[in-house]
């Protein structure tokens, strides 16, 4: 292996946190495993693999390294939207939201997602295991087996609870630190609404119907612990295991219904990289479905009209794609001083009866603006503000869909979001904003807010108007290659994260998710990492 000379050349090879990186495989190497996308599932994977010295592993990454200050600090996590640390994929027109586009970032380069987000650690609600355990019908998806995964991954630094919570697990996970007074007083408004306070967000509060808590955060002497450096980065200069940034996967190589390798793209040239197990995609959600109908995996009449010959007929392939959706509310705030960094240190939780004792909405503060173009022109924010960000899960009605709009593996897909599609969803999306504005001008909240920007209303048909105005990602894409039993015709991988009907390729990332966890999404995909690694261990050996 030779040092990386890609993007940030002679000063950054000075930096202590440059990696000995690949440059260059040559054509048709072969490795026992090849996991593509090195973001938070398939550093995981790639990590505890490699941990087996007699197995070789290729990671392939599209976008760079990660030694970046932006990756490091996670108050600079802002920063990372619109730069090369970025997909900034756009959506198609939905006319839901008054045919408004939405930016659409997912993550890229070594960490992916986990290397630019928020550093909110939030390990989904029993819930959301339990019902993916039973739409697989595999108990080793359900909550209490992904309990030991959890204890495995974390090192809690918080009040003990060795039921739940992991020591000397990989990621350094602790309560967000010296909570400012605007956190505290949100905690305290939500608190006032009827939501009960817990000591942590991930732990028993998991297993309530609602909850409020100061956050979880993998950050750690206000360092951000990506998946990849806990998992992969002290392995590499190991000899079985080749980490190749700058390189895109096109597609999968495929012979008589098996995989045999990859093809990709380096510096412009095409290569071929053989893996003698098994092939795992881990692209994310909108990378993962683009390289399987590039492949010929996927729906066969759309396969056929893009003019890509068809080897298995998966028409779930990019459908069922879920996310949370975020509906900025504003207050201008007093003088009193407000926290700089614009991550929350709080999260509130609570249901609406959708899915009984499983939290629907999930809300967040910013010290700042943090609202949709149209929002902003609809309620220009004051300079000094703050944003409760009510958020809200999908009904089945409202998911989207991710096509391919070229065969080039560096062009966008096409994505269709599909937010408030179903009528039900825009009355939870009403139903939210009205908890977000009882927080919002809550005594507990008063000494911070000098007045409600917006909606500043309850009026049906404004709030309405907001809301299709207002409604945002959360960036928690999921559920495009989702598990699902055998017998069920619109899951694309089975239980054990094997693609219908090719056998040597997997998924393992936030795309087989059945639907979007309750809260954000890297520690479930770092569990889906586990279960892949955990799966191809016990079948390989
Ligand atoms: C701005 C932002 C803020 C977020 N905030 C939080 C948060 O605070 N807490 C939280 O839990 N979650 C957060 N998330 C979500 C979380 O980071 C993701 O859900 C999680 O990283 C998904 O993991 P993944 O492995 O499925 O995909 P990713 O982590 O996205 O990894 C996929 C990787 O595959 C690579 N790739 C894609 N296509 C190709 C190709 N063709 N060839 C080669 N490589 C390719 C990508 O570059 C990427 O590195 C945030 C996400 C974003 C974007």
């Amino acid at each position: 292996m030779s040092s990386d000379s890609g993007q940030n050349g002679a000063t950054a090879a000075a930096s202590p946190h440059r990696l000995e990186l690949a440059d260059h495989i040559d054509d048709g190497a072969t490795f026992d495993y090849i996991v593509c996308g090195a973001g938070s599932s398939g550093s995981v994977l790639a990590g505890r693999l490699a941990a087996d010295p007699a197995v070789t592993v290729l990671l392939v990454e599209s976008g760079g390294d990660d030694d970046d200050e932006r990756v490091r600090d996670p108050d600079l996590w802002p920063a990372n939207l619109g730069s090369e640390r970025t997909w900034d994929h756009v959506t198609e027109e939905n006319t839901h939201l008054n045919g408004r586009r939405l930016a659409y970032a997912t993550g890229r380069g070594l960490g992916g997602g986990g290397a630019v987000n928020a550093g909110v650690w939030a390990r989904g609600h029993r819930s959301d295991w339990d019902s993916f355990a039973e739409q697989v019908g595999d108990p080793a998806w359900g909550y209490a087996h992904v309990l030991g995964h959890y204890r495995n991954i974390e090192d809690w630094q918080g009040a003990p609870d060795p039921e739940r919570r992991g020591s000397g697990g990989p990621m350094r996970i602790r309560p967000s630190q010296d909570v400012h007074p605007l956190f505290s007083a949100f905690l305290d408004g939500a608190e006032a609404t009827g939501i009960s306070r817990f000591d942590s967000a991930n732990g028993a509060m998991m297993e309530k119907d609602s909850g409020c808590a100061v956050r979880d955060e993998n950050i750690h002497d206000g360092v951000r612990q990506t998946p990849f450096r806990r998992y992969v980065a002290d392995r590499v200069g190991q000899p079985n295991l080749t980490v190749l940034p700058h390189t895109t996967v096109s597609r999968v190589l495929l012979r008589a219904g098996r995989a045999f390798g990859v093809e990709i793209v380096r510096e412009g040239k095409p290569l071929r990289a053989h893996a003698s197990q098994e092939v795992v995609l881990s692209l994310g959600a909108i990378g993962t479905p683009a390289v399987l109908i590039r492949s010929g995996i996927g729906d066969e009449a759309e396969l056929r009209a893009a003019g890509i010959p068809v080897v298995q007929h998966v028409p779930g392939v990019g459908r069922n794609l879920d996310d949370h959706i975020r509906l900025p509310c504003v207050w201008e705030a007093t003088d009193v001083p407000l926290p700089v960094p614009t991550r929350s240190q709080a999260v509130c939780f609570w249901e609406d009866g959708t899915r009984p004792g499983a939290p629907e909405f999930v809300m967040y503060v910013s010290p700042a603006p943090s609202v949709s173009p149209e929002s902003a022109a609809q309620y220009p924010p004051p300079e000094r503000c703050f944003t409760l960000m009510p958020a809200m899960r999908l009904r089945g009605g409202s998911r989207g869909r991710v096509r391919l709009a070229s065969t080039d593996p560096l062009t966008r897909p096409r994505i269709e979001t599909n937010f408030l599609a179903d009528p039900d969803d825009v009355r939870s999306a009403l139903s939210a904003v009205a908890m977000a504005r009882e927080i919002g001008n809550s005594a507990a909240l008063r000494p911070f807010a000098k007045r409600e920007v917006s909606p500043a209303s309850s009026a049906t048909d404004t709030v309405e108007l907001f809301v299709r105005n207002a409604v945002e990602t959360y960036w928690h894409q999921s559920g495009t290659a989702r598990m699902g039993r055998d017998d069920d015709t619109d899951a694309v991988v089975d239980a054990r994260l094997k693609v219908h009907g090719i056998d040597g390729l997997r998924v393992a990332d936030a795309s087989v998710l059945p639907h979007v966890t309750v809260a954000n999404t890297m520690a479930p995909s770092m569990v889906v990492g586990e279960r892949a690694a955990e799966i191809l261990t016990a079948e390989h050996g």
